[in-house]
């Protein structure tokens, strides 16, 4: 055998090297055929210039990157576009029919490979895990978010709400920064009702609440950096920098905070569990505080294998840096938006003073909300998804195709390309959202809802993998901005009156969300 290959390469070496070229480039057609197809696919569509190894990664770090989707992306790409991050080619994808394809199928719920850069971020829970764990969770979690179990929340989010706008009160006459403010309650909130920290024992003589020795504030937002320093996106290089180190140490120290507040607990269940003569009434039971951290630890009692320690310990990060941003900007931005429109936020108020007149529920016009009152709240309820629409905390998110979807009747995007969303975009289309740059919470009311396409408006994403905290996050800001409404009147200041939106995967106001506050 060898000699006639030596014979043939002898005669004809040149004829030999063509075929040996030709079928090394059939199986690399076979085995990338796949990648192929979708690079094939995003070739043909428009989409901003391309840079070698970044793509177009440097765009998340663009100042004007808000500013290009809320007014640009559309007229200059088109509904379906392409962009890239470092060598991956993704398809956006603007228009609701064509997102409704994508989100709503149960075979789509694969994340894009670079949500593994945000397990520091947002813990490597529900938000970033894989399909076969995250299908799991969500089962044993999604009970957790049914309203009638967010009803033990109510109270934990009406007395943060209350020490809120009693700062605020405090503060009246003065132009402030409501974002610092409200980011405070939400961490109360969120330590509260995911971990079980009894704020009220942790209020200092000063009315600021002690929660310094726990580390769910201190992420940072790396992966933009990653993304232009590719070679950062190699693991072990990146441990090896400073950046890298420090987001070790700071998941070190979440799993070790979660892992205290579980054993804590299993210690005060196990305690409360021996002592008979307290246990609770069902009376008592149905009143008590909860804590989603209670909840899952139940779970895990029931189903020690499938839900653990270590996912307990996951979810929870998940919950509590998930729930923070994103409920702090649009509640900020809500709260700015009222002050702004004061027709908008005496519409509010009056819808309050109704609530919560001296001869409706318990007869205490001051008494804090309730479940019923929150779901009351309806004109609350359109300016918060305004807000949302104008400036959706989460102005991005991506998808891994399990399956080829046909999009605007024509383009077939292959099994496996990753799809972006863009609420940012999608939210400002003026077919969807006539003059789509005003703010008009009126847009909600279930009439001019009613025509709309269910997929238009996005700010919790949708389909089977949409934000579980979707109800807690709506309840949870009604709180705290009724409770503010109630007590105060918001304005604006002369030089402060527009948000300057900037990017950082949750939408933030540059140079804060200034507002006057007097008291009613
Ligand atoms: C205004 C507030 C909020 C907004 C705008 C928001 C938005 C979103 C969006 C757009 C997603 C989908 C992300 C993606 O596909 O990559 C998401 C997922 C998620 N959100 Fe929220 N969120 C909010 C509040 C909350 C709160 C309060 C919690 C928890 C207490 C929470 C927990 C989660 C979790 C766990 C997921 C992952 C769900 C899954 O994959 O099954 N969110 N959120």
């Amino acid at each position: 055998m060898g000699a006639v290959i030596r014979q043939i390469w002898d005669r004809n070496a040149q004829e030999l090297w063509i075929y040996v070229g030709l079928i090394a480039l059939l199986l690399a057609a076979y085995l990338f055929k796949r990648h192929i197809r979708i690079f094939w696919t995003v070739l043909k569509l428009h989409g901003p210039p391309i840079y070698p190894f970044i793509g177009n990664a440097n765009w998340l770090y663009r100042k004007d990157i808000l500013e290009v989707m809320a007014y640009k992306a559309y007229k200059d790409y088109g509904s379906i576009a392409r962009f890239w991050i470092t060598l991956i080619p993704y398809v956006v994808l603007l228009e609701p029919e064509d997102i409704q394809v994508v989100l709503a199928s149960s075979k789509n719920t694969k994340k894009i490979v670079f949500y593994r850069l945000l397990d520091n971020f947002l813990g490597k829970g529900l938000i970033t895990s894989e399909v076969d764990t995250w299908r799991t969770h969500r089962r044993v979690l999604q009970p957790a978010f049914h309203l009638s179990v967010l009803q033990k929340f109510v109270d934990s989010f009406s007395e943060c709400a209350d020490r809120l706008s009693s700062k605020l009160v405090k503060c009246a006459g003065r132009e402030l920064d409501v974002t610092g403010f409200v980011n405070d309650a939400v961490y109360e909130i969120l330590n509260e009702t995911v971990l079980g920290v009894d704020i009220a024992q942790k209020v200092r003589e000063d009315g600021t609440v002690d929660l310094d020795d726990l580390p769910f504030r201190k992420g940072q937002m790396v992966v933009p950096y990653r993304l232009i320093h590719p070679w950062l996106l190699v693991d072990w290089i990146y441990r090896l920098t400073t950046t890298g180190r420090q987001e070790k140490k700071q998941s070190q120290d979440l799993t070790a905070a979660c892992q205290r507040m579980i054993d804590e607990l299993r210690r005060k269940k196990q305690s409360s569990s021996s002592s008979e003569s307290c246990s609770p009434t069902l009376e008592n039971e149905k009143e008590k505080k909860t804590s989603l951290l209670e909840y899952m630890l139940e779970q895990s009692e029931k189903n020690p294998e499938g839900f653990g320690d270590e996912d307990i310990i996951n979810e929870c990060c998940t919950f509590m840096l998930a729930g923070q941003d994103s409920v702090g900007t649009a509640t900020a931005m809500s709260l700015f938006l009222l002050a702004k429109h004061t027709e908008w936020q005496d519409k509010c108020r009056a819808e309050l003073d109704q609530i919560f007149a001296a001869d409706s529920g318990g007869g205490d016009p001051a008494r804090p909300a309730t479940m019923q009152d929150l779901k009351a709240m309806r004109t609350l309820e359109w300016c918060i998804k305004e807000a949302l629409r104008l400036y959706p905390s989460v102005p991005l998110f991506a998808r891994t195709l399990g399956e080829d979807v046909t999009v605007a009747g024509k383009h077939v995007i292959p099994s496996g390309c990753g799809v972006i969303i863009l609420p940012y975009t999608t939210h400002r289309l003026p077919h969807h959202f006539p003059e789509p740059h005003s703010y008009r919470p009126e847009r909600f009311s279930p009439e001019n809802s009613e025509k709309r396409h269910p997929y238009a408006y996005l700010p919790f994403s949708a389909g089977p993998r949409n934000c579980i905290g979707n109800k807690f996050a709506i309840l949870e800001m009604k709180a705290m901005i009724s409770s503010i409404l109630r007590k105060c009147k918001l304005g604006t200041i002369e030089g402060k009156t527009e948000v300057k939106p900037k990017f950082r995967l949750t939408v933030r106001a540059s140079g804060g969300l200034w507002v006057t506050v007097n008291q009613r």
